[in-house]
């Protein structure tokens, strides 16, 4: 998959042609190494251009072959023979050239690039690292800072960029192919010597140990026990310490440990499920390619407290004319200063003209009359957005889509506020919203498909992660953060104190255990919602509410006023309120002693084992639940979730990923055993359909589907 046509009188002219994106499978590398042979054999051609059709360079190496046996021609010597030719090889960069597609590019002698392309070796978001000779040609190129950023940290790079670094040699805003045909017309009979960057040294730093030695305290530090951004350094280690040959050997030592790491399989599983989630579905039977999104130009985002002003940012940084409204002047006023400056901000970091004159503000809910789309985003009170969206299915257009982002209230309930219950879906972004990527579109059982494909088109629009659910209390996330949470509180009573079970969590790989992580959303933000379920008895110690075990040890906080970060105390000491370094705080360690002798409870020693267990295990046990129900409709968009929402370190996959690379049978029986030291508590009864896919024999889990769709009876 790859053709030779003779250009320009002499030059051979090779086009990848692999859609979408040029990969590298085997057939396009079979096509490289052919079309090479023949354009380098024959006396007519005296340069050759290589590029990629539909205006794609290369997308890299074909990842659906990884984890497959790869047959074809491996890509290094593919890419020597490249540099080797005796006549200049130019590529011609459109769209993207990343991983294996730079690589390729970095093996022919020149490079050309359009100004729109994106260039960059993200291997290392893939969990691998640039194994066909990038981590050794890069850094003789550019230098091992400039290097060692872009291959340890897999960010794509503009070609104005790549040609300030020195890995391109020229930009062109007009058509690359004949620049470059040109550019290779113009080099012939020169010499290639100082082109082959396999032959050039790497230009060492003067304290080549004290660089490495800090950068990999700092790669260690961020990667959160990811191995491939350390395999990446110690790499580009080989590259400025040892001679090509040597360094591109350490390159496939290093890349064999990866390659078959189940780090790089959660990587590239969430690589795909990323893009899969946008092929959403409902239980319908509605689906992402049988219904068209409505076109929505004109948005309105009602309230402007924290959620509401990082929505208005969103919609105007998509290039949407937003109006927001606030109905108290203060909030209003305030909101608009933080709304325009985060724009100017934006606009300032990115290079771009500010979206700030997208957004009109108003006191007035009417001003949302002629919106395609309303977001409310007021105060998480039902009884408030009751009255809101009765306000709103009088004042806006029939057709208008009404969304909300509540983060756990009944959409349902809200829908029926209104004449229109079929336009009414949730849009639960996830603070601060115009940053974090995750955006949760809930329909209800009348939400109409088109009202979740416009919002799932919306989202898009705005850069986020999409992910459709069905509507049940929290959702996915949050219902599924909330055994998390119990748990760990139960820990608490049981003899753990918030820095071991912090300590496990950040262990395993979140950037934030779950008590640092109260402590920074508010400890009032759940005592609320446990106030409106009925739960809390103020002054009560009681350890069983609603039929079930309970820890009153959240509420006993808040009635202390301790709400975390913002209030200098929660499950931590802060040196003044808003400051964000947690400190162990002895007062707690005392109340929580006081609290195990005043409950008669006996305070044992609990290992990062049972914390990262109990913990992790009761919160997929609600996901398998939720699939169950149908609430989400696959592995894949819960993973997404809690990558995207949740911090779950994406190197492990996402919840339901890892349960599936540690085993249903082992995750079942783990629960089954806490379940009978703790009867009292139903979130760690297994799910029956944990249960089913034990007994199916635990398939893969793109296998799961079979299995959640099977009639119970059948099994
Ligand atoms: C031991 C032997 C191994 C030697 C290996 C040597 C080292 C080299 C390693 C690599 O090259 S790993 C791959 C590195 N490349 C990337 O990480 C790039 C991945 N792709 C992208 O970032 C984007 O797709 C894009 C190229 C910027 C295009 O973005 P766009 O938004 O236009 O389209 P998408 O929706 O992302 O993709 C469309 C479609 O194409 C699939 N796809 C994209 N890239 C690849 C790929 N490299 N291999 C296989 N498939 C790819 C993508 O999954 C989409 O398909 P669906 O999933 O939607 O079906």
């Amino acid at each position: 998959m790859a053709e030779l046509s003779l250009v320009s009188g002499s030059v051979g002219l090779i086009t990848l042609q692999s859609p979408p994106v040029n990969a590298l499978s085997a057939a396009v590398r079979r096509g490289i190494v052919d079309t090479m042979q023949r354009a380098v054999s024959d006396p007519k051609v005296r340069s050759v251009v290589i590029c990629g059709q539909n205006g794609v360079f290369c997308g890299g190496a074909d990842i659906r072959e990884f984890g497959s046996t790869m047959t074809g021609p491996p890509l290094v010597p593919m890419i020597h023979a490249i540099e080797a030719a005796d006549k200049p090889v130019v590529a011609a960069i459109e769209g993207s050239a990343l991983g294996g597609g730079l690589e390729l590019a970095l093996g022919c002698h020149y490079r050309i690039s359009h100004a729109k392309a994106r260039l960059g070796l993200p291997e290392v978001t893939l969990g691998l690292l640039p194994a066909a000779g990038g981590s050794q040609r890069l850094p003789r190129l550019i230098g091992v800072p400039a290097a060692l950023d872009l291959i340890t940290t897999g960010r794509h790079v503009t070609a104005a960029e790549a040609l300030k670094l020195g890995f391109v040699d020229q930009v062109t805003d007009q058509n690359t192919v004949e620049a470059a045909v040109q550019f290779a017309l113009s080099v012939v009979g020169q010499s290639l010597e100082s082109r082959r960057i396999s032959s050039l040294p790497c230009p060492c730093p003067v304290d080549v140990d004290a660089l490495f030695e800090g950068v990999m305290q700092r790669v260690r530090q961020s990667a959160r026990g990811a191995i491939a951004p350390v395999a990446c350094v110690q790499a580009v280690r080989a590259a400025a310490t040892l001679p090509y040959a040597q360094g591109m050997q350490r390159e496939q030592e290093l890349m064999a440990t990866l390659f078959t790491s189940g780090q790089a399989r959660a990587l590239q599983y969430c690589f795909f499920s990323q893009r899969a989630v946008s092929r959403w579905s409902m239980p319908s039977g509605a689906r992402w390619d049988t219904c068209k999104p409505k076109p929505v130009t004109k948005a309105a985002v009602i309230g402007l407290g924290t959620m509401g002003r990082g929505i208005t940012v969103a919609l105007a940084q998509a290039g949407l004319s937003v109006v927001a409204v606030e109905t108290q002047p203060q909030q209003l006023k305030a909101g608009q200063r933080a709304v325009s400056d985060m724009l100017e901000r934006a606009a300032q970091r990115l290079g771009v003209p500010s979206a700030v004159q997208g957004v009109r503000y108003s006191q007035e809910l009417q001003a949302v009359a002629d919106a395609h789309l309303v977001i409310e985003a007021v105060f998480e009170d039902m009884a408030l957005k009751e009255q809101l969206f009765k306000q709103l299915s009088s004042i806006c257009k029939p057709d208008t889509l009404l969304c909300t982002n509540t983060s756990a209230l009944d959409i349902d309930h809200l829908a029926s506020q209104t004449h229109r219950p079929q336009q009414v879906v949730g849009m639960h972004f996830f603070a601060p919203a115009h940053v974090m990527k995750l955006l949760e579109v809930v329909y209800g059982p009348r939400s109409a498909p088109q009202a979740v494909a416009t919002a799932m088109a919306l989202g898009k629009r705005m850069g986020k992660v999409s992910v459709a659910v069905g509507n049940c209390r929290g959702f996915v996330g949050n219902r599924m953060l909330m055994p998390y949470v119990e748990e760990a509180l139960f820990l608490l009573e049981e003899g753990a104190t918030p820095e071991t079970v912090d300590h496990a969590l950040e262990e395993f790989g979140f950037p934030m255990g779950v008590f640092r992580m109260s402590d920074l959303s508010g400890l009032d933000v759940g005592w609320r919602v446990r106030k409106a379920a009925g739960l809390v008895e103020p002054g009560k110690m009681s350890r069983v509410r609603q039929g079930r075990r309970y820890s009153p040890l959240g509420d006993l906080l808040c009635e202390q006023g301790r709400f975390g970060q913002k209030t200098g105390q929660g499950w931590y000491l802060y040196e003044t309120p808003g400051s964000r370094e947690a400190r162990p705080d002895p007062w707690l360690h005392s109340f929580l002693e006081e609290y195990r002798a005043r409950q008669g409870l006996v305070s044992r020693r609990i290992d990062s084992q049972e914390v990262q267990e109990r913990c992790l295990y009761a919160l997929i046990n609600e996901g398998f639940n939720i699939l169950q129900e149908s609430i989400a409709a696959g592995p894949e968009d819960i993973d997404m979730i809690y990558v995207f929402g949740y911090g779950w370190p994406r190197h492990r996959g996402g919840p339901m990923f890892y349960a599936s690379q540690v085993g249903l049978p082992r995750v079942l029986q783990r629960l089954e055993h806490y379940q009978q030291l703790h009867p009292d508590v139903p979130h760690l009864q297994p799910s029956s359909l944990l249960w089913r896919l034990v007994s199916s024999g635990s398939p893969p889990i793109h296998r799961w589907r079979e299995v959640i769709r099977k009639p119970h009876s059948a099994l």
